[in-house]
């Protein structure tokens, strides 16, 4: 449910006008956001946090890719980005999806401006591997265009481009630009949206949600196998986040009601990650 700002339910601290929270968008999630997704965007501004939205959309490049004849190619996780490919991707980072999300935030009652990392030369990149091409490897993120824009209470939506010294444009993994963006902007806390509720792990052949991680117990989810796939790049940005400002970084599923909640209200929905030395004890559960 969304409550206003005099309703704040927990006695939890209001944030300072100037706390940052960084919420990426999974391009798994996009076409199956909760109803109420944007209206809790809004709802996090009204209550004294500055939300910035970095997307992907890896799932809609495909489509456009197979659509083409072309069948995406993955190393690493990370998209092999040829000549082609960066048309795509940019149609779909710099376009299609960045512009929906944006009418979207506007319906819903923000004041919402695209970008992409492009723009004003926001994220610098250089090659990330030969092997992958044009796929950028984040060097140095400026974050005044995004202080600008929250400084005008609007809401930024990022799509995951880069831009080196010479003017090429790149392809840049949306979990590791938003890691970036949160780290130039001194975020507070992470959001990354996607299309599970949280970070699972198989016990005794049983699945098991995981409510609470800090970075050790990541490291021991990563080598078990348990984390894989594009959950990785997910939990590498939360890491670089938490060396730096970020206090918490939240993996929630889009597709349910309320799911940004979690930045406010202690018991929100999905995996908390947060740094070695701010929780004690084990690995702790929602459901087994
Ligand atoms: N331990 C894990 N817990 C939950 N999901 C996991 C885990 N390991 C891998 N995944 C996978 O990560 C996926 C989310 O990553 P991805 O598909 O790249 O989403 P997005 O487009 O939101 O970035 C999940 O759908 C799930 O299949
Ligand atoms: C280099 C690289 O792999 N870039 C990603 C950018 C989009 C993205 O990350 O989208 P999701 O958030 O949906 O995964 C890609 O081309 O798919």
């Amino acid at each position: 449910m969304i409550t206003s700002k005099s309703m704040h339910p927990t006695g939890h601290k209001a944030p300072s006008p100037s706390s940052v929270v960084v919420i990426k968008v999974g391009g798994s999630v996009l076409e199956k956001l909760s109803d109420t997704f944007f209206q809790e965007c809004v709802q996090l501004l009204n209550v004294g946090w500055s939300p910035v939205i970095v997307h992907g959309g890896g799932p809609e490049i495909n489509r456009l890719q197979q659509w083409a004849g072309v069948e995406p190619k993955f190393v690493d996780g990370l998209r092999v980005t040829d000549d082609e490919t960066l048309e795509w991707v940019e149609m779909v980072l710099a376009g299609r999806i960045n512009k929906k999300l944006v009418t979207l935030l506007e319906q819903a009652g923000a004041s919402a401006v695209g970008l992409s990392g492009v723009d004003r030369g926001m994220i610098r990149v250089r090659p990330a591997d030969a092997r992958l091409g044009w796929v950028g490897e984040v060097t140095r993120v400026d974050p005044e265009p995004l202080r600008f824009l929250l400084s005008m209470g609007w809401i930024p939506v990022v799509g995951s481009l880069g831009v080196d010294e010479k003017g090429q444009h790149y392809n840049v993994n949306a979990d590791t630009a938003a890691g970036a963006v949160a780290e130039a902007l001194g975020a507070e806390k992470m959001v990354m949206v996607t299309d599970v509720s949280g970070i699972r792990r198989n016990r005794n052949g049983a699945e098991e949600w995981l409510s609470c991680l800090t970075t050790k117990e990541i490291d021991d989810l990563i080598r078990s196998g348990d984390i894989h796939g594009g959950m990785i790049p997910k939990v590498k940005a939360a890491m670089s986040g938490l060396g730096g400002s970020v206090r918490e970084v939240i993996i929630t599923s889009g597709t349910v009601p309320d799911c940004l909640n979690a930045v406010w209200q202690p018991d929100g929905v999905g995996t908390v990650i947060v740094k070695e030395d701010e929780r004690h004890g084990t690995l702790s559960h929602l459901s087994s």
